[in-house]
C-alpha cells in the first residue's frame, strides 16, 4: 500500500493516554479536544489529517466535508454508526475501528445486567441505601434452566452466550450471517426470530445499528414474547424500540429491562430510564481500564502501521486497499495511474468521458483487476481537473461523472509482468493505451493502434504527437520545441510507419502552448507523471 500520510492528529474524546503516547512517538502531532459542539468541530477538522472518536462524536457529512485534509478516521472502539462511513468513503477518508477491544467488556456488562435484571441488584441496592430493609419486594428468579435468547451472535454475543450457560441457561439465538454450525460449537442453537420469540425468559440484542436492526423489537414482537420477558441492550439505542418497550413495561408483557444505550445519549427520555423495572448505565458497556488500554492502543498502532505502509487492519471502507502492500502492487497502481493520465490527456481533456474499459492481461496482473481499475480511474479522473479520486473513492466518483467502467481478465501469454489495455469512450470518440511494468518502471507499449519501437518510460514530462509518418518530423518537431527552449531527452516511434500514427517524446519542460506545433502534426498532447 502506498503509504498515507498523517502528521496531525484530533483526539476528539476521552481515549486512553496510551494512543496519544504511540502516535507521537512515531512522530504524529496530537492535540485533544474533547466535548466540542458540531460548529466547533468543523472549524476545528481543517487542520488534521486524521481524527480519532469514541462513539459520542457526532462525524456527520457536514463534519466530513469541512475537512479538506482529513485521510483517517479512527474509532477507538466497535461501533462506526456515529461516523457517516458514506460521506467519509465518498471523500476518500478511510473509517477504521478496533474491534474486538471492548468485546469482553461489553460481554460482561451484559452479563451483569442480565444479573441484575434476575435479582433486582440495582433496585434492592437503592432502597439499602433510602434506609430500608424489604426482603419481599425484591424477589426474584433463578437464571438457572431459563432460555435467553441471543439476537446478533458476533464477537459479543458469543461471548454472552459461554458466560450465560455457566448459569445454566439455555441459549438460542439468530444470526444472519454467522453459521448455525458455528453458534452450535459454542452453545447456541440457532432459529429463526420467529420461533425465538415466544421461547426465551431473557432476549439481549447484539448486532450493529442499521436498517435492518432498528425496531427488531417492537410492539408487534413483544406481542409474539412469553409475558414479562426480560430484555437488554448493550448494542446500540433503537435495535429495541424505546416507546414499544415502554409500553410493553407499562402492560407486564416485559418484566424489565436492562439498558446501557439509547437513541439520544444522554437520553431525553425519562419515562424509560425512570421506570421502576428499567435498569440503565451512561453507555458503560466499553468503561473499563482493560478495554480502553485495548481500543487506545490498537487505533494508535494501525494508524501507526498504515502510515508506515506496513499493513492495513481494521478499515471498514477500504477493503481495496488490503491487496496493495506489495512493492509489485505499488508498481502496478503507478502503472495504472499513468496509463489513465496519458489517456485523460490524450483523450478526455477534449471529449466528456461516458465509458472505460480495463483489461489486464497475463497470470502477474490476475489478482490485481480490483486496484488496477481503480488506479487507472485515479489517473484519469485526477489528472489535470480538479478531482480528488484515491483508491477508496474513484468508483462512487466515476459513478458521479457518468462513467460507465467494465473491467475483464485475459488469460493470454504476454510478457511475465502482465500487460494493462485500457480502452476510453466518450462523445463519439475512443482512445486505447496499453501499458506493463518493466524493471520496476512503468512504460507505455502502444497508444491506440501504434505499438511503439521501444516502451515509453511513463515518468517525467512527456508529449504525444499524432502525425503522418514522415523521416522529417523529428528534426521539424525538435526546430520548434529548440526555439521553445525544450530538449528533447527519448524519442519513440511506432513500429508500423502507415497513415497517421503517435510518437512519444520525453522534454525537459512541456510548451506553453501546443498550438506551436500545429503545423507538423494533427493532434498534439502533454503531460508530467
Ligand atoms: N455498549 C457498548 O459500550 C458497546 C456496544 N457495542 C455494540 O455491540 C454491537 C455488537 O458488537 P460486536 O459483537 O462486536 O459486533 P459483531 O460484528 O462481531 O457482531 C454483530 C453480529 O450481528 C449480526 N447481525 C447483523 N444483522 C443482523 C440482524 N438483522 N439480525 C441478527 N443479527 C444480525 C452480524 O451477522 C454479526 O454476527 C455493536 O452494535 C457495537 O457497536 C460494542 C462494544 C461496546
Ligand atoms: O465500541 C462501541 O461500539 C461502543 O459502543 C463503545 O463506545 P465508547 O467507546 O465507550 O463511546
Amino acid at each position: 500500500m502506498a503509504p498515507i500520510c498523517i502528521k496531525t492528529v484530533l483526539i476528539s474524546e476521552s481515549v486512553d493516554p496510551r494512543c496519544r503516547a504511540i502516535l507521537e512517538e512515531h512522530g504524529i502531532c496530537v492535540t485533544e479536544k474533547h466535548n466540542l459542539k458540531k460548529e466547533e468541530l468543523i472549524a476545528e477538522i481543517k487542520d488534521y489529517d486524521g481524527l480519532v472518536v469514541r462513539s459520542a462524536t457526532k462525524v456527520t457529512a457536514d463534519v466530513i466535508n469541512a475537512a479538506d485534509n482529513l485521510k483517517l478516521i479512527g474509532r477507538a472502539g466497535t461501533g462506526v454508526d456515529n461516523v457517516d462511513v458514506d460521506a467519509a468513503t465518498k471523500k476518500g477518508i478511510i473509517v477504521m475501528n478496533t474491534p474486538g477491544g471492548n468485546t469482553i467488556s461489553a460481554a460482561e456488562l451484559t452479563c451483569a445486567l442480565l444479573m441484575s435484571l434476575s435479582r433486582n441488584v440495582p433496585q434492592a441496592a437503592m432502597s439499602m441505601k433510602q434506609g430500608n430493609w424489604d426482603r419481599k419486594k425484591f424477589m426474584g428468579a433463578e437464571l438457572y434452566g431459563k432460555v435467553l435468547g441471543i439476537v446478533g451472535l458476533g464477537r459479543i454475543g458469543k461471548e454472552v452466550a459461554t458466560r450465560m450457560q455457566a448459569f445454566g441457561m439455555r441459549t438460542v439465538g439468530y444470526d444472519p450471517i454467522t453459521p448455525p454450525e458455528v453458534s452450535a460449537s459454542w452453545g447456541v442453537e440457532q432459529m429463526s426470530l420467529e420461533q425465538l420469540w415466544p421461547q426465551c425468559d431473557y432476549i439481549t440484542v447484539h448486532t450493529p445499528l442499521m436498517p435492518a436492526t432498528v425496531g427488531l423489537l417492537n410492539d408487534e414482537t413483544f406481542a409474539k414474547c412469553k409475558k414479562g420477558v426480560k430484555v437488554v441492550n448493550c448494542a446500540r439505542g433503537g435495535i429495541i424500540d424505546e416507546e414499544a418497550l415502554l409500553r410493553a413495561l407499562e402492560s407486564g408483557q416485559c418484566g424489565g429491562a436492562g439498558l446501557d444505550v439509547f437513541i439520544e445519549e444522554p437520553p431525553k427520555n425519562r419515562p424509560l430510564v425512570d421506570h421502576p423495572n428499567v435498569i440503565s448505565c451512561p453507555h458503560l458497556g466499553a468503561s473499563t481500564k482493560e478495554a480502553q488500554a485495548r481500543c487506545g492502543e490498537d487505533i494508535a498502532l494501525q494508524i501507526v502501521d498504515m502510515v508506515n505502509g506496513k499493513n492495513l487492519v481494521g478499515a471498514v471502507n477500504a477493503q481495496i486497499l488490503a491487496g496493495t502492500f506489495s512493492q509489485e502492487s505499488q508498481q502496478l497502481i503507478k502503472l495504472g495511474e499513468a496509463v489513465g493520465a496519458v489517456l485523460q490527456s490524450c483523450a478526455t481533456s477534449r471529449k466528456p468521458l461516458s465509458h472505460a474499459h480495463i483489461i489486464t492481461q497475463g497470470d502477474y496482473m490476475k489478482t490485481c483487476g480490483g486496484y488496477m481499475t481503480s488506479a487507472v480511474l485515479v489517473g484519469l479522473l485526477n489528472h489535470g481537473s480538479g478531482c480528488r479520486a484515491n483508491l477508496i473513492n474513484v468508483l462512487s466518483l466515476a459513478k458521479d461523472n457518468g462513467i460507465v467502467v467494465n473491467e475483464s481478465h485475459w488469460v493470454t501469454e504476454v510478457a511475465a509482468a502482465g500487460m494493462c489495455k485500457v480502452e476510453v469512450k466518450g462523445d463519439g470518440c475512443s482512445f486505447k493505451a496499453t501499458g506493463s511494468v518493466q524493471g520496476g518502471v512503468p512504460v507505455l507499449l502502444g497508444l491506440n493502434d501504434c505499438v511503439f519501437r521501444q516502451p515509453v518510460s511513463l515518468t517525467g514530462n512527456l508529449m504525444f504527437l499524432q502525425a503522418s509518418a514522415s523521416p522529417q518530423l523529428l528534426s521539424s518537431v525538435a526546430g520548434v520545441l529548440a526555439s521553445e527552449g525544450v530538449q528533447i531527452d527519448s524519442f519513440s516511434a511506432p513500429v508500423d510507419h502507415n497513415g497517421d500514427v503517435w510518437y512519444c517524446l520525453g522534454v525537459s519542460s512541456l510548451l506553453p502552448d501546443l498550438g506551436v506545433l500545429k503545423s507538423f502534426v494533427k493532434d498534439a498532447a502533454q503531460l508530467t507523471i
